[in-house]
């Protein structure tokens, strides 16, 4: 990896994952994968038992295959994580989906993954999610809990009013020209005036539409 990463926020919805290894660490990227809305199929020749409890929770999202790391659990992911307690198999896990161009953390070496993973925590629509690079997960799991700790909870109920109107104007039949306009006016817009702007923007789409 290099020193800086590029950060993203990946839709796995319904898309496959792959973990080989079902200890601790494991589970704990297991638990926030299925959290997402990923298809996940986990194998190890010994799993935690939290796996079980997860089993309960998300049937049909969540395959436990016991055994030996063997190539066809890669088929089909679109990430895998390289999660056992063996770095020479991680690494050759990583070599594996090298080949077929399938991203890859490996979760004993930083330097060999292609992503790695974030301390992070959602508020409604925000997400806030801290990275130092590899140098010190501690920091940032310490960083993120700072940040929830101080977290403003009108920031989350202002975004999804904002992105209520937002949504509203892109998906009006308004002309292109106006929705720039609107969204424009909306950016200098106080939040104490959303609520009157949102309304004027009903009236006037439901004026155009009749
Ligand atoms: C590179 C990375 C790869 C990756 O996993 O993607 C990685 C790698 C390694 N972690 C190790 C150890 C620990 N990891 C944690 C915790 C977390 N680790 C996470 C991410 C990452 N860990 C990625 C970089 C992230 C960044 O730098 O910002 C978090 C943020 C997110 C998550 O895991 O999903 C999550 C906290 C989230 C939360 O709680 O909110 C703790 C503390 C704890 O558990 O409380 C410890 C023990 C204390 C310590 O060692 O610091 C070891 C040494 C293993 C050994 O000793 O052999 C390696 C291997 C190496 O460094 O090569
Ligand atoms: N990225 C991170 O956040 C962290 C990473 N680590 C690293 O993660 C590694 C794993 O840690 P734990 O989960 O605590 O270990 P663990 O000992 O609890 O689990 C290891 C898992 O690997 C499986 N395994 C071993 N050989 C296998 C094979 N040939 N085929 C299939 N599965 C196999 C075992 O069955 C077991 O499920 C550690 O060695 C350490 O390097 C440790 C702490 C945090």
């Amino acid at each position: 990896m290099s020193d800086m990463g590029y950060p993203v926020v990946l839709d796995l919805e319904g898309k496959k994952v792959g973990i080989i290894g079902g200890g601790k660490v494991a589970l704990k990227k297991a638990e926030k994968l299925l959290g997402c809305g990923a298809v996940l199929y986990v194998k190890a020749q010994d799993m935690h038992q939290g796996f079980s409890k997860l089993e309960e929770i998300y049937q049909e999202n969540l395959f436990l295959i016991r055994g030996s790391y063997t190539l066809e659990i890669l088929d089909g992911c679109m990430l895998v994580f390289a999660a056992t307690s063996n770095p020479e198999l991680n690494e050759q896990i990583k070599r594996d989906c090298s080949s077929r161009n399938i991203f890859c953390n490996v979760v004993s070496d930083k330097d060999l993954s292609d992503f790695s993973n974030t301390a992070y925590f959602d508020r409604g629509k925000v997400q806030i999610s801290v990275s130092t690079n590899g140098a010190s997960p501690k920091i940032a799991r310490d960083i993120k809990d700072y940040l929830e700790e101080n977290f403003n909870p009108k920031w989350e109920a202002d975004v999804i009013k904002y992105g209520r109107i937002r949504d509203f104007i892109l998906k009006s039949k308004l002309k292109d020209a106006q929705k720039r306009e609107k969204l424009k006016t909306l950016l200098d817009l106080k939040p104490e005036y959303w609520d009157f702007f949102f309304e004027a923007i009903r009236k006037e789409v439901h004026i155009d539409e009749n």
